[in-house]
C-alpha cells in the first residue's frame, strides 16, 4: 500500500480558562492537522501544536516544513515500512520536530490501521489506561486555590502546579494551595524556566522546610543551562525533571549523562514524534530514570499518541496529558476517552482517529 497524498490543515479550538504559565498565555489551541492518505484510501491522522517559545515551531513552519521538505520524501513510500519512513522524515529537514512529530503520529495510526492493531498495543501494551494530572496555571493564590479545588472535585489526584513568575509568590501560591487540597493530593510544580540556579535551590528548600510534599519540579531554570539544572538537582531533596532541556535523544542522552535531572519529561513536539520518544525512554530506562510522558495545548488526536506511548511502556510513570481537557470543545471523532483524571486508550486500530469537525485545509 502506498501513500499517494499528504493533507495539512488547521483547526482552532478555544481554551475553557486561559492557560498561563512562566512562558505564556494561550486562549486557543492553534492545531495543525495532518492526513497521510494511501492508495487504498486509508487515512492516518496526526497533528502538531505551535509552540513556539518551546520548540520553536510556529504555525507557518510547521505546514513549510512538511509541505517543502517531509511531504516530496514520503509520497510515493510504501505505508507500512515504518523503519525507511522514520529515516525518511528524520533525513528530511534539522530542527522542526513539531511536523516531524506531526507526520509520524499519521505514520503511526495509518500502520495501526494497516495491521489492525491499536498504537499502545504496537509499542508494548503495559497498561490500558493512563492517570493523567490537572494542570493549575499561575495566577494569583486565590485564584489558583480556587482551581486547585475545582479540580479536585473533578476528581483530579495529582495537580501540576505553574510557579516562575516571582519566588516569594511562587511559595505562598503553593502553600495556599497544599493548605487547601489537604495531604493526599499530590503536587508537582512547573516553573518553565522562570527561576535562576541559586533562587531555584532557596526556594525549593523553603518549600521542602514549609513540608509543602511537593512531588517534583519541572524546568526549574534555562532550557540550555544544563548546568545549573544539575546544580539544583544535586542540591535539593525534590526531584527535578527535565522538560524544555530535553527536546530530542541527544538531549536525552546530555542530561542522563551529566546526572542533570532525576526524571526526564517526554513531549512528541519536542522529541520529533513517538519513534524519537521510544529512544528517548529506552535511554532512560537503561540508566534507571523515569519518565513523564508531557503534552503541549494540543487537540486529542496528540493526546492520543502521547497517551498511547504513556500506556505502552513500563518506564512512562507519570503523565501530564490534559491539554484536551482544558479546550472548550472537542472537534476530534474517536481516540481516547476520558473519566476524570483516568484516559481509557482506544481498542480501535491506529489511534481509532476518524475525523476532525471544522479542519481547514490549507
Ligand atoms: C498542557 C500541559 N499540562 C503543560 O503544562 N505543558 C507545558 C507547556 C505547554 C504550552 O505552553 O503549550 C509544560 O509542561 O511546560
Ligand atoms: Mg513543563
Amino acid at each position: 500500500m502506498k501513500i499517494t497524498a499528504i493533507k495539512v490543515g488547521k483547526v482552532r479550538i478555544p481554551l475553557k480558562k486561559p492557560f498561563k504559565t512562566a512562558l505564556r498565555t494561550v486562549y486557543a489551541a492553534e492545531d495543525i492537522v495532518v492526513k497521510v492518505i494511501t492508495d487504498e484510501g486509508v487515512i492516518g491522522f496526526g497533528s502538531a501544536a505551535p509552540t513556539a517559545v518551546i520548540t520553536g515551531d510556529t504555525q507557518g513552519a510547521i505546514v513549510a516544513a512538511i509541505w517543502d521538505c517531509i511531504a516530496p520524501k514520503i509520497i510515493g513510500m510504501e505505508a507500512d515500512r515504518l523503519e525507511e519512513l522514520m529515516a525518511a522524515l528524520d533525513g528530511a529537514a534539522v530542527h522542526n520536530t513539531s511536523a516531524k512529530a506531526a507526520v509520524d503520529i499519521a505514520l503511526y495510526d495509518l500502520f495501526g490501521k494497516i495491521h489492525g492493531l491499536p498504537v499502545y498495543k504496537l509499542f508494548g501494551g503495559y497498561r490500558r489506561e493512563v492517570t493523567t494530572d490537572l494542570t493549575i496555571s499561575v495566577n494569583s493564590p486565590e485564584e489558583m486555590v480556587q482551581d486547585a479545588l475545582e479540580a479536585v472535585a473533578a476528581g483530579y489526584s495529582e495537580l501540576k502546579i505553574k510557579v516562575g513568575t516571582d519566588a516569594e509568590l511562587d511559595i505562598r501560591r503553593v502553600k495556599a494551595v497544599r493548605q487547601a487540597v489537604g495531604p493526599a493530593v499530590k503536587i508537582r510544580l512547573d516553573a518553565n524556566q522562570g527561576w535562576k540556579p541559586k533562587e531555584a535551590v532557596r526556594t525549593i528548600r523553603r518549600m521542602e522546610d514549609l513540608g509543602l510534599a511537593i512531588e517534583l519540579v519541572e524546568q526549574p531554570v534555562a532550557a540550555q543551562d544544563l548546568e545549573g539544572l544539575k546544580f539544583v538537582t544535586d542540591h535539593v531533596e525534590t526531584d527535578i525533571l527535565a522538560d524544555e532541556a530535553v527536546s530530542g535523544p541527544a538531549d536525552a542522552f546530555r542530561i542522563l549523562a551529566m546526572r542533570a535531572a532525576d526524571l526526564i519529561n517526554i513531549k512528541l513536539m519536542k522529541a520529533g514524534g513517538l519513534h524519537n520518544a521510544l529512544k528517548i525512554c529506552h535511554l532512560a530506562e537503561t540508566m534507571g530514570v523515569e519518565c513523564m510522558m508531557g503534552c503541549m495545548l494540543e487537540s486529542k488526536i496528540g493526546i492520543t499518541a502521547a497517551a498511547s506511548f504513556a500506556a505502552a511502556k513500563k518506564n512512562i510513570t507519570r503523565a501530564d496529558l490534559d491539554a484536551a481537557v482544558l479546550l472548550a470543545e472537542d472537534p476530534v471523532l474517536g481516540g481516547v476517552a476520558f473519566d476524570q483524571n483516568r484516559i481509557l486508550l482506544p481498542e480501535a486500530p491506529g489511534f481509532g482517529v476518524e475525523d476532525v469537525k471544522g479542519w481547514q485545509e490549507i
